[in-house]
């Protein structure tokens, strides 16, 4: 009997792609809705052209403009929506395919910055987290960036380094699924002797590291042995972290350094790159370049992960689900990266400051997976190196043999030669008048250097792959305050207007490398912050003429009103439907509206003014690194859900103004119709106003009725109050001419 050709070669299945179903149903939509949308802005021309004052003039084309700008966004998030996919991995397929020995070597990339916002004990968390992956030990290099360069930093790895040769044979007897020992212990573990014992060693080598980082140095009675005196001995007087050497420390080495049963230890290795302040040193991009190469020199692994300090593993059988994909010959030539999403914990119940970013970090991706495959967010994401040089097709090598992907190291990692090289690699001034950051490697020109980067990867025809398992993969830190999550927004927004006017904007040079829907995917998240526009003109226009009693929305008994209702109504529930059927709630996505119409007159506004001054050479704006130290108060308060404020922070003052103005705008509005007002021409107007107000309603609470440190400052609050009264005086005083 003969055996059917397919069934004698059928492999076992790595990985399946599935398309959504509900796509028909969406395209369908979308149609009817282009129409409304192209209707709207043809309502507009004529009220313009048939305007007989210039004041009516100029707010049609107010209007023309910012539901122009509205209707660009909306059909650029209908790409995320043509071809939505989903896909599974089969890791318990995996050793039928492929032999542990085989498996190929991985390199981490770990980044911190300054040890007072990014807490080290939280970096000895991600280290020890990824140290502790299922994965043959000596095919684990882990590599911490630290550019704050900073020995407390260092201090708190020597000490992870130690702790971990007990933690990770103890996460091996006990299968232990939280390898992050902070979240472990958070969470309801098994109580044993061995796991109380466990505990204890944690919190003492805990405190140990948080009692160096308050007192601010490491003195001597820290240092246990003349090796790490050597080490500490580089921070010498002269030693700043703007202006300092090259410091590269192994701190466990694999086929050396053991763990407590006798297995080996992954590497483990510290970098702080050389900087000089007659340097640039571009800030991630630039810091995730110097440890390509020195991980070249050192290890060159053929896959890289790149981690944020804050995003910690979840999953220790994260990197099966990767060989996946990589051990698919198929797919391995075209497939340059695969992330994940980022998800967080802590957040609170509502999510009041949408940091969660479910279209961000799901829902798009899961939108571009079905076309070239998702854009690429900072961490968590696995690269094959070669993609940092070129494309598929067209290799760009670098300018030391050493450095090319393909080249086989053949010393251990703290040979002479090889330290020489890396430190050598790491030199300030080692990219001067290379392709760094042009054509090789992480690519610079931008605040948001991982869009950026996975956008040029994308362009060059490197596909990816978006893997979204259900328990999480990694698991980051989110702001907690509002003033930090705006910031956060405003630097993201400075960054992606760089991109959006630069030469290669994906609306020009994008839709011609990657087809015109992988372009306009990306073209929305470029332009993401000239949505400042239309929720600017919309959080003020329509209330100032309001409490003028002018009405320049169509009246209810007219036929207009319906597209009005229909386009409102139309993109909310829409967008309600598709956040909801992503897991998730009604009350999550209601934050989520409120903050993207809050974003639109802070951060989106603000970045966007950022980016103005820095295009005519005013000012320059560096790379504002994003708190991760929890306050005590701050915290209660983020867990309540209550709004942040607290701080003298420019940003709040045009969000209080919207606030009063909408706020006198309702009741104005309301007291009008009352007193005999033309309602049926101010209904759409009171409605604009009404539905601010109800989105501003911490903001009110935090202006008058609370007391505690969260509330907004008295100061901000006159000002904008002062500014209010101003605009609306102004506007009485506008010629209707
Ligand atoms: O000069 C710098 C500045 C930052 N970082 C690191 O970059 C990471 C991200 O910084 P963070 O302050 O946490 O910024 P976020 O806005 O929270 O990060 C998001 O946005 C960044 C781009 O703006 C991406 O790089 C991140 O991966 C992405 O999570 C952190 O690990 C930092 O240590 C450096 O290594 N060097
Ligand atoms: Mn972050």
């Amino acid at each position: 009997m003969e055996v059917p050709a397919a069934a004698a070669t059928a492999k076992p299945l790595l990985h399946t792609l599935t398309f959504s179903r509900a796509m028909v149903a969406n395209h369908l939509f979308a149609a009817i809705y282009t129409c409304a949308v192209l209707a709207l802005l043809y309502h507009h021309a004529l009220t313009a052209l048939s305007s007989t004052t210039f004041l009516s003039f100029s707010l049609s084309l107010a209007f023309l403009f910012s539901d122009f700008v509205f209707g660009f966004m909306w059909s650029t998030t209908q790409s995320f929506l043509m071809r939505p996919a989903h896909r599974r991995v089969f890791p318990e397929n995996l050793r039928k395919v492929m032999r542990e020995e085989d498996f190929p070597a991985m390199d981490v990339f770990i980044c911190t910055a300054d040890p007072h916002k990014e807490p080290p004990v939280s970096v000895v968390n991600t280290a020890l987290s990824v140290m502790a992956y299922d994965y043959p030990a000596e095919k684990l290099s882990v590599y911490v960036s630290d550019d704050g360069g900073s020995d407390l930093t260092l201090f708190a790895l020597v000490e992870a380094a130690k702790f971990g040769s007990h933690w990770l044979p103890f996460c091996r007897r006990n299968k232990v699924v939280e390898r992050c020992p902070e979240a472990y212990f958070e969470s309801n573990y098994p109580q044993s002797n061995e796991s109380k014992q466990m505990k204890v060693m944690y919190e003492s080598m805990k405190k140990w590291v948080e009692n160096v980082v308050d007192s601010g140095k490491v003195t001597d009675d820290y240092i246990t042995n003349e090796q790490e005196r050597q080490a500490f001995n580089k921070w010498t007087r002269g030693f700043t972290r703007h202006d300092h050497p090259t410091v590269i420390q192994v701190l466990s080495e694999v086929g050396k350094d053991k763990d407590i049963t006798g297995e080996s230890m992954p590497n483990l290795i510290y970098v702080s790159r050389q900087k000089s302040r007659n340097s640039p040193h571009h800030f991630k991009g630039g810091a995730l370049n110097a440890l390509l190469r020195v991980s070249a020199v050192m290890t060159n692994a053929p896959i890289i992960l790149t981690l944020d300090c804050d995003m910690y593993s979840n999953d220790p059988q994260t990197l099966h689900r990767v060989l996946c994909y990589f051990s698919d010959a198929t797919i391995c030539s075209k497939v340059g990266y695969i992330q994940f999403p980022q998800r967080f914990h802590g957040l609170n119940k509502n999510d009041i400051y949408a940091c969660e970013f479910k279209r961000l970090f799901l829902i798009h991706p899961m939108g571009m997976d079905g076309l070239a495959g998702p854009n690429h967010v900072g961490t968590g994401c696995f690269f094959s190196r070669r993609v940092f040089f070129g494309g598929p097709s067209s290799f760009v090598s670098p300018e030391l043999p050493e450095l090319r992907p393909d080249h086989v190291v053949k010393e251990p990692i703290q040979a002479q030669s090889i330290l020489a090289m890396a430190h050598r690699v790491a030199d300030c001034k080692y990219e001067d008048q290379s392709n760094w950051g042009s054509k090789v490697g992480f690519r610079y020109g931008s605040l948001v250097e991982d869009y950026y980067t996975g956008y040029r990867l994308q362009c060059e025809g490197w596909q990816s792959v978006f893997c979204h398992p259900n328990r999480p993969a990694f698991l980051g830190d989110v702001p907690i305050t509002l003033n930090d999550v705006l910031n956060q927004n405003k630097r993201w927004s400075v960054g992606l207007l760089e991109v959006a006017f630069s030469k290669y904007s994906p609306v020009t040079f994008g839709v011609q490398s990657m087809g015109p829907i992988m372009g306009h995917c990306y073209a929305h998240l470029a332009f993401w912050p000239i949505w400042s526009i239309p929720l600017t003109i919309y959080a003020f226009l329509p209330q100032l003429a309001l409490l003028n009693g002018v009405s320049i929305f169509p009246k209810v008994s007219d036929t207009w009103f319906f597209l009005y209702a229909f386009l409102f109504l139309g993109a909310y529930a829409q967008d309600c439907l598709v956040f909801i059927l992503c897991e998730g709630t009604f009350l999550r996505w209601w934050s989520d509206q409120r903050m993207w119409m809050l974003r639109g007159v802070t951060s989106y506004l603000f970045g966007s003014i950022e980016f103005l001054t820095k295009c005519l050479g005013i000012a320059t704006h560096g790379f504002n690194l994003t708190s991760k130290v929890l306050d005590g108060e701050q915290s209660k308060r983020y867990d309540q859900g209550t709004f942040e404020f607290g701080v003298e922070s420019p940003m709040f003052v045009p969000l209080s103004t919207a606030a009063i103005v909408n706020l006198i705008a309702f009741f104005g509005g309301l007291v009008g119709v009352f007193r005999g007002g033309d309602f049926d021409g101010l209904f759409v107007q009171i409605f604009v106003a009404g539905f601010v107000v109800v989105n501003c309603w911490p903001i009110y609470e935090a202006m008058v009725l609370r007391t505690d440190k969260g509330r907004m400052p008295t100061k901000t609050t006159l000002i904008s109050t002062f500014l209010a009264w101003a605009l609306y005086t102004a506007a009485s005083h506008t010629p209707h001419i």
